[in-house]
């Protein structure tokens, strides 16, 4: 998961941009971009590094000028981490189209090739977004068109259905013509629009989550729904078309388990309002199961399992408090690079408050148990502070299988429940008792009274893959090459990259 964000405004985009991304930080802290048009010159800032990092105000801000513009925070999970694969990319022809891209393409390999051997298109990183970027100029490219209409845009934007598989949920600019927005034709990753009223008419906002938009004042208008499309023009008309032939809508439920931030509405769900469904559902497991259980007090893992665990409580009738204090000035440990980092993080971010611990059976809630760094960690830090007992209740099942649709869980041998039964989770863990969220529950959680999404893509629980397409051999691959292991052994090659952009003089 990545934030992308595209604004197309009648002043000038560079701080709303900014703004935008930093609403959407929560979705990647490896690096950042901003690629804005004036006209038809295009100014492009990306780098390793979180937003406030990334953009100094002298020397990137006040250059990225231009009234229309997209921005992306990115979160690996193809290529390498080199600033080359920041985004957004460019390629040249047709028009000059940049582009900003969160999900991850499963085929990458086969169309690099395609690309290269019958497109005659060049890339120059590792990067699936390049490749996306390339396969969606070529398709456009086939319009053969010398003034492209929203119709040619639109059925380029087919075609990138036709060749791509994956996820894919992405902004782009077509300079001199306006700002474009897709979704892939199962919505795997979120992606939302809406529009702000100024004198000279509506301006328009993309972005991943509608937090984005809050901030900024854009009112929400809707989803992107999968398959869809929107384009606004560089004079502000808005198209929108459905691209796809068969779109079927299942997102991500792991958005709303942890991705996605609290305060933001997601395929018309309230991420808030499922975490506390969440809540409920598992305070009810917990009450069918262990009807006469001993739990003193009920302590969430700051941030995500807040909401869940509060409602959790409150279910039960058991004390909520905050036993972890949060370091506000560390990052979400789970989206840092490697094992390493990770592990140091969580006990830099999170802290005991003896007294809520001393003396009590207390149960720690968070939104899921994924590598297990976090849990591992603060069960211990329970015992150290004083627990009698310690418990541990996650709002989501067990992740047990890896994801290819753009979280980095490349490999099942990293997740700490797969191929494991509870009671052994829990020696590994050293839980006294551990209880998760069952898949039905989740999946209530989340849905509750909403028709339009078909059915949710909960791969990471289940191992089944809403594209269908995913072989064993595929996710070998992934493994060798994107587990902690082999992107620890890459990193003991060369550090500084030598890229294109950083030939000459800068
Ligand atoms: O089992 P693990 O591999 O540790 O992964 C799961 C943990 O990671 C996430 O927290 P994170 O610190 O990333 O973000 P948060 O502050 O939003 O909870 C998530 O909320 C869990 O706490
Ligand atoms: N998490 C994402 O959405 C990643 C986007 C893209 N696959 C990259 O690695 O840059
Ligand atoms: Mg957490």
């Amino acid at each position: 998961m990545c934030g992308i964000v595209g604004i197309h405004s009648h002043g000038q985009v560079n701080q709303e941009l900014y703004d935008a991304l930093t609403m959407l930080q929560h979705r990647g802290q490896d690096a950042a971009g901003i690629m804005t048009t004036e006209g038809s010159k295009l100014n492009l800032r990306k780098d390793n590094g979180l937003v406030r990092d990334v953009f100094h105000a002298d020397e990137h801000m006040m250059r990225l000028r231009g009234k229309l513009g997209i921005g992306h925070v990115r979160y690996p999970t193809a290529g390498v981490t080199s600033a080359a694969e920041a985004q957004p990319f460019y390629t040249n022809m047709p028009f000059g189209i940049s582009l900003a891209h969160n999900g991850n393409l499963t085929n990458a390999d086969e169309l690099k090739l395609e690309l290269f051997s019958e497109d005659r298109r060049h890339l120059n990183t590792e990067s699936d977004s390049e490749v996306l970027l390339n396969v969606f100029a070529h398709e456009l490219l086939s319009q053969n068109k010398m003034r492209l209409q929203p119709d040619d845009i639109f059925a380029a934007v087919s075609g990138v259905h036709r060749r791509c598989r994956g996820a894919y949920a992405c902004v782009a600019i077509i300079t001199g013509y306006g700002l474009l927005g897709f979704r892939d034709p199962f919505g795997i990753r979120p992606v939302v629009y809406g529009r702000r009223r100024a004198a000279e008419g509506y301006e328009y906002m993309i972005a991943s989550e509608s937090v984005a938009l809050n901030a900024l004042g854009f009112e929400l208008v809707a989803d992107i729904l999968p398959g869809e499309a929107i384009f606004i023009t560089t004079d502000g008309k808005l198209y929108k078309r459905q691209c796809a032939a068969n779109p079927v809508y299942s997102p991500c439920i792991f958005e709303y388990v942890y991705l996605a931030r609290p305060d933001s509405l997601m395929d018309k769900i309230y991420v808030h309002k499922a975490r506390l469904r969440m809540g409920m559902k598992l305070a009810d497991r917990i009450k069918r199961e262990w009807a006469d259980h001993d739990i003193d007090v009920v302590i969430p893992i700051p941030d995500t399992s807040r909401v869940p665990a509060s409602e959790l409580a409150s279910e039960l009738g058991v004390p909520y408090r905050e036993g972890y204090v949060k370091n506000r000035y560390i990052g979400r440990t789970f989206i840092m690079p490697g094992q390493g980092q990770r592990k140091k993080s969580v006990r830099q971010k999170l802290n005991p408050i003896e007294v809520e611990f001393r003396g009590k059976n207390v149960l720690l809630v968070d939104d899921s148990i994924v590598r297990g760094t976090t849990s591992k960690e603060i069960i211990e830090m329970a015992r150290e502070a004083g627990a009698r007992k310690v418990y541990f209740a996650s709002a989501s099942p067990p992740v047990r299988y890896p994801n290819v649709y753009g979280i980095d869980m490349p490999s099942s041998s990293e997740l700490v429940a797969h191929g494991r039964t509870i009671p052994e989770l829990e020696k590994l863990l050293g839980a006294d008792r551990l209880i998760f969220q069952e898949l039905d529950d989740l999946i209530d959680a989340v849905l509750h009274k909403h028709a339009t999404i078909e059915r949710f893509d909960c791969s990471v629980f289940t191992g089944k893959y809403i594209t269908q397409d995913i072989s064993p051999e595929y996710l070998s691959q992934l493994e060798l090459f994107r587990s902690d292991a082999a992107k620890q052994a890459r990193k003991q090659g060369p550090t500084s990259v030598i890229e294109m952009e950083n030939a000459g003089a800068r």
